[in-house]
């Protein structure tokens, strides 16, 4: 059992009532996951104040209250802990709970609007290969070493990072790669970590429903490198024109990559076809499995990162030639009748663009490209009309359907979708609401070497509406359907 004191190292307290020489349970942030002798943080959120909730953790058995003010009211034998903001205190009190996890392994932080996941991901396997016992905080799941583990976020919250880096301390893992999004920052969870390095990759549009503004978004990003230590390396794409921005104000050592500008790590496109690219990463030519240009940018960030932890420039050569793309990054399935189905994350107006670039550049003759493409619900309502002009415009037949509705009604999305559409391009518009009718006309549409792309779900396996999560998984439900099309 531990002590409250015990956990409080570095939180800042700005008033005490009762002891803090009390034995404690387990830390909690939600009264609802609250048993006897357990720490409740009391943190406001962006829809309830946990405040209102400290008199049912109470009842439930707490020992502490840790809040940004003591209630009036107070009850015996409780211990109130007042603090100037509770996401911090949590994120501290967690680290300190698990025995401040993240300075037993170097933990490198990937940011940035795309490519954080492909680049943590493949990171993570680059070192598996290379002979370490490695870790993974992403978007698609937690890797601890071999054992995996389901993830509902990006980013997760302090208490569940923590404890999976405490369970990598215990499986030895000396690396881990973990992907920091900018709710994550913004919400403290990444508090008081301790980052060997941190990588940035770009900033385009997305969540600007959360954050009050562009600035305000790429301020929260820039924090991550703000707070490294000055033993620790920072990287940024010099491409992106914040990249620079990053470095403004940190004590790390500083490195930038590029392939267009001057940089410590640059790379050339020499060759780009459906089944990977040919790159020159300083003196050496490398054949990546990836493709397209944004993948140049990630390959020489994970070449870079990798540099910067100390393995051999040959080997990571080696080794990167020899990585899969991750799932549900242009993922690709060619079917008898010669229908090429691609299912991409792309679910911002950068990515979209990215893809669809992608593909074009692929193209050999006057195939055709049909895009089936959704906006989430409940996120940035002002991506919406730029993603529906960008699959319109880049597309020959662009149909609009649904991506995640959450709370919102599926039909006025894809309205604000339509709306962003050119006229010169609303011939090549079908709406279609149900995801899985929207893919079938896809592919009963699609004749011999046309490309389909299936945008911004990727590697999910669900589609969420009210609440509710149904199994949908795009890549699989578009080749039952080219197969059952084959003659
Ligand atoms: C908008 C957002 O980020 N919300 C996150 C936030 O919840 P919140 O602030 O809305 O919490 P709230 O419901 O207002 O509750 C406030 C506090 O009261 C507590 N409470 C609440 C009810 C109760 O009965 N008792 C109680 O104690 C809650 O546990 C919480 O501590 O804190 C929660 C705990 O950490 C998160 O699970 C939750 O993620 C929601 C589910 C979410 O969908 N987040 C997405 C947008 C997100 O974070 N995405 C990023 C990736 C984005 C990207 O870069 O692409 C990610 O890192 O995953
Ligand atoms: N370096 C990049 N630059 C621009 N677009 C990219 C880049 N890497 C990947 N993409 C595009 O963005 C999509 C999402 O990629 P990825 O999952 O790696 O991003 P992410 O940053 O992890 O996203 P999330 O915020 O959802 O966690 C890909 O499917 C691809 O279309
Ligand atoms: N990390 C992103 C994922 C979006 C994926 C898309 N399929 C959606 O549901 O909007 C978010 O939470 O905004
Ligand atoms: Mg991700």
């Amino acid at each position: 059992m531990k002590l409250l004191k015990d956990i409080l190292y570095g939180v800042g307290l700005t008033a005490v009532s009762g002891s803090t020489n009390v034995k404690m349970n387990k830390l909690c942030f939600d009264s609802r996951n609250v048993g006897l002798d357990d720490v409740f943080v009391a943190v406001r959120g962006t829809l309830v104040d946990g405040h209102d909730y400290i008199d049912k953790a109470i009842a439930s058995g707490a020992i502490g209250i840790i809040c940004e003010s003591i209630p009036k009211q107070l009850v015996n034998e409780v211990t109130y802990v007042e603090v100037e903001n509770g996401n911090k205190a949590l994120a501290i009190m967690a680290s300190n709970f698990y025995g401040n996890p993240s300075r037993n392994l170097k933990l490198i932080g990937i940011t940035g609007t795309n490519g954080k996941t492909t680049i943590s991901s493949l990171l993570y396997q680059l070192f598996k290969k290379a002979g370490f016992k490695v870790g993974l905080l992403s978007t698609i799941k937690i890797m601890v070493d071999d054992k995996e583990y389901a993830t509902s976020h990006t980013t997760p919250d302090a208490l569940t990072i923590n404890k999976h880096l405490s369970l990598m301390n215990e499986e030895g893992v000396e690396f881990c790669f973990m992907e920091v999004s900018s709710h994550g920052i913004h919400q403290k969870r990444t508090e008081g970590l301790v980052f060997e390095g941190a990588v940035f990759t770009n900033l385009t549009h997305d969540h600007l429903d959360y954050h009050k503004s562009f600035a305000e978004y790429r301020d929260t990003k820039k924090s991550l490198f703000d707070n490294l230590s000055k033993k620790a390396f920072a990287l940024t794409n010099v491409d992106d024109k914040n990249g620079l921005v990053m470095l403004q104000n940190t004590k790390a050592k500083k490195y930038t990559y590029a392939l267009k500008s001057y940089a410590d790590y640059r790379a050339n496109i020499l060759e780009n076809r459906f089944d990977g690219q040919l790159l020159k990463i300083g003196d050496d030519e490398l054949w990546t499995k990836l493709i397209g240009h944004f993948n140049a940018y990630n390959v020489l960030a994970i070449y870079a990162t990798a540099d910067l932890l100390g393995l051999e420039k040959l080997e990571i050569l080696r080794l990167l030639s020899e990585l899969e793309n991750v799932d549900g990054r242009f993922q690709y399935y060619i079917s008898k009748e010669k229908i090429t189905a691609i299912v991409d994350y792309a679910h911002t107006p950068d990515a979209l663009k990215n893809v669809l670039e992608t593909i074009g550049t692929l193209r050999t003759g006057n195939e055709n490209v049909i895009t089936v493409v959704g906006c989430g619900g409940d996120r940035d309502k002002s991506k919406r009309p730029v993603m529906g002009n960008i699959a319109s415009q880049m597309s020959d037949k662009a149909i609009f359907t649904s991506d995640n509705p959450r709370t919102e009604t599926p039909s006025v999305i894809i309205e604000e979708m339509e709306a962003g559409v050119q006229p010169q391009n609303v011939r090549k518009v079908l709406s279609i609401e149900n995801r899985k009718q929207a893919i079938k006309t896809a592919c009963q549409l699609a004749m011999a070497k046309d490309i389909i792309l299936i945008a911004g779900k990727g590697h999910e396996s669900y589609q969420e509406t009210n609440g509710k999560r149904v199994d949908f998984d795009d890549f699989k439900i578009v080749k039952e359907v080219l197969k059952s099309l084959d003659k």
